[in-house]
């Protein structure tokens, strides 16, 4: 799903909600010092191809519909518009134009599972080798239009009965399977294997936006980090400069930048993602609000800025159309999350970085959240495990994940009336 120059912005933003903030709180100071930011120092520039957790599935190539800066992109690529995310004039593109085809299923097996049921890893195995499997025709169901919020252009492409394809990405399949038979099954879209459509690998997914009407959605990027730390140690060995993120560092403060980046007129990826964690509210509340649509089509994701509380909470207002009732069905969900969270096994044996909760919600008062995008959730060295909570400190791989629910489970608490 990708924007031509040509195509016409199909959401109208909804400007920056930021408010200015003259004095941070104590108690948000207070937080930030729970993040040790370590320093980069660009010793040399290394001519190799990144090598991302799980960014094989990113094309430098690739345009986005929806970029704010629009110079988002990869580094073989400066100009490249590659990013969904972060827009206020442009945002969401409806995939209805999707064609809707049967898949190549390289992961569906017969091995006792039905069509339609979740595969599992065990299935995997066994089926891994099947390839163009033809699943029994299903009556396709009617839906709205698929549409992306945030993330990255050409990603996605929308399957039939209520699937949808995500560029191929290993280390996601991986999360994908295990996550099939752990009890975090219930908060994880269902996963259907390995299908190819125009010699592109796709994982392929439910759609959580199958059952609802109109739906209103909100994607939150949870954790206090944003990189691996194995994309900190990659950057120290062979720091890559960023033009494009340079670009979109200056885009929305041309002040931001060392004297040393301004010379160099790029920046290290781990530095431009620290410096979006402490613009926003992932350094201060452990998650951030990346983009939100509305049932009524438009799209904002203009949100780089929203960092304290009182705007998280106007966000979430809006988001809901102060409707009190939608906001306690996501607090119950969030808490049942939680509590599935502390007792996982997969959730305790991964870092999980960069993976975002989905709040979809519609009018007729349904409501859900599900976590998304396990291209960074990478499996810890046994018998290392995290608690999710404690301050990260280089080495201890702790993302923050558990201490940002707490605060955004706190914070619906704070708006809610009490029962
Ligand atoms: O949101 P903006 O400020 O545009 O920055 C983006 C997001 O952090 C992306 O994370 P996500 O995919 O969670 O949205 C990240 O992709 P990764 O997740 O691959 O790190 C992009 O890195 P590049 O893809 O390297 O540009 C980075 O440019
Ligand atoms: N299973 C899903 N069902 C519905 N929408 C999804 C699903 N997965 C992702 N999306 C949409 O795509 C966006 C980007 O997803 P994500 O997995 O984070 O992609 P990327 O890896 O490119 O960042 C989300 O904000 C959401 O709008």
């Amino acid at each position: 799903m990708t924007k031509t120059p040509d195509t016409p912005a199909p959401c109208a933003g909804m400007g920056d909600v930021h408010h200015s903030h003259p004095e941070e709180p104590m108690e948000q100071l207070s937080r930030r010092a729970r993040v040790a930011v370590p320093e980069l120092v660009v010793t040399c520039e290394c001519d190799q191809s990144p090598r991302e957790p799980c960014s094989g599935s990113h094309q430098p190539d690739e345009e986005s519909i929806c970029s704010d800066s629009g110079l988002s992109g990869s580094p073989a690529s400066s100009l490249a518009l590659r990013k969904l995310s972060n827009s206020s004039s442009t945002g969401l593109s409806p995939a209805s134009s999707f064609e809707e085809c049967e898949e190549d299923l390289m992961g569906y097996s017969d091995y006792n599972q039905s069509p339609g049921e979740p595969l599992t890893a065990d299935l995997w195995k066994k089926s891994k080798n099947m390839v163009n499997w033809s699943p029994t025709p299903v009556a396709v169901k009617k839906r709205s239009p698929w549409v992306q919020v945030v993330g990255h252009a050409g990603n996605f492409q929308m399957g039939s009965d209520g699937r949808l394809l995500k560029k191929f990405c290993e280390c996601e399949q991986q999360c994908f399977l295990q996550l099939m038979s752990d009890s975090l099954h219930p908060f994880v879209p269902g996963y259907y294997g390995v299908t190819q459509r125009d010699e592109q690998d796709y994982n392929l997914m439910d759609d959580l936006l199958a059952d609802f009407d109109s739906p209103c959605i909100m994607d939150c990027k949870m954790g206090s980090r944003t990189y691996l730390e194995e994309e900190l140690e990659k950057a120290r060995e062979c720091p890559q400069p960023r033009r494009d993120m340079y670009l979109k560092m200056i885009a929305v403060d041309p002040n931001a930048p060392t004297a040393d980046e301004r010379a160099r007129q790029a920046v290290l990826k781990t530095r431009y993602m620290q410096w979006r964690e402490t613009l926003s509210s992932t350094a201060t509340l452990g998650f951030r609000i990346e983009g939100i649509k509305k049932s009524d089509g438009t799209c904002n994701t203009n949100f780089k800025r929203t960092k304290y509380k009182d705007e998280v909470i106007q966000t979430l207002e809006d988001f809901v159309d102060s409707n009190m009732l939608i906001l306690r069905s996501y607090q119950q969900r969030l808490k049942e999350l939680r509590g599935v969270l502390e007792k996982s096994d997969f959730f305790k044996a991964h870092e999980v970085v960069g993976s975002s909760l989905l709040f979809v919600h519609d009018l007729t008062g349904k409501a859900g959240i599900w976590m998304i995008d396990f291209g960074k959730t990478v499996p810890l060295p046994p018998p290392l495990t995290l608690d999710h909570r404690s301050p990260w400190v280089e080495g201890n791989r702790e993302d923050g994940y558990l201490w940002g629910l707490d605060n955004f489970i706190d914070i619906l608490t704070n708006i809610l009336p009490e029962k």
